[in-house]
């Protein structure tokens, strides 16, 4: 293995990849986030594929990147998929629904993994549910202020200021964060690949 690419332009996924201790590089997928599935664990699987796929196709001339890794994260409430927010009524409107209640994060991730050549996909993913305490229209106002909530799935960050209101987490918290590196690291141990040994 020599080369090791993270195809997000998550700051959280790159934090979390980079307390590993690998060397890695970025390559931003550019491809639409599409899909008319509605489980939310395959929404996830098929377009971190999608992202791992687009990267791939972009550095298909490059010097041989043997790993790339592209991830998605839904959330899952009472059988909708919600992902980022289009607007502020938007974000108001998920948050108004997750108040008070327990719901679904869901992470996918791909392993693209080039082998003689050919580019080889390893796909998995991951829950976490995630409880809040019942919070106000009025605070849910004010968390909607600091402009937080735009670009994550669900509405909200778990890592910032809305995780004052969270009453209980079952599974992995990186997961809600955008990576599940503990299974990430697991799942490359069992195929063998030691990203420890990977340079840029
Ligand atoms: C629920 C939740 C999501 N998120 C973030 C993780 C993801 O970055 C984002 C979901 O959007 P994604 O589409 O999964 O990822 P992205 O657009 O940020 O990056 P890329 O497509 O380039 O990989 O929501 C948090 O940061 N905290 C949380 O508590």
């Amino acid at each position: 293995m020599e080369k090791i690419v993270l195809a997000s332009g998550s700051p959280r996924r790159k934090e979390l990849l980079a307390r590993t201790g690998v060397d890695f590089s970025v390559v931003v997928s550019n491809g639409e986030e599409n899909t008319n599935l509605t489980d939310p664990a395959e929404t996830v699987e098929k377009l971190s594929q999608d992202k791992a796929i687009s990267v791939a196709d972009r550095l298909e001339n490059e010097s041989e990147p043997c790993l790339i890794i592209g991830a998605d994260t839904v959330v899952a409430f009472e059988g909708k998929i919600l992902g980022k927010p289009s607007d502020e009524e938007d974000a108001l409107d998920t948050l108004l629904k997750l108040q008070g209640k327990s719901h679904q994060v869901y992470t996918g991730v791909t392993l693209l993994v080039k082998e003689q050549g050919i580019w080889k996909p390893y796909t998995f993913s991951e829950r976490t549910d995630v409880e809040f305490y019942p919070v106000s229209r009025e605070e849910l106002l004010e968390y909607i202020k600091t402009g937080e909530p735009m670009d994550k799935a669900g509405s909200y960050g778990i890592q910032g200021k809305f995780g004052i209101y969270v009453k209980g987490i079952c599974g992995d918290y990186n997961n809600v964060v955008g990576l599940p590196v503990g299974r990430l690291i697991y799942e490359l141990k069992k195929m063998k690949i030691n990203i420890r040994g990977m340079r840029k």
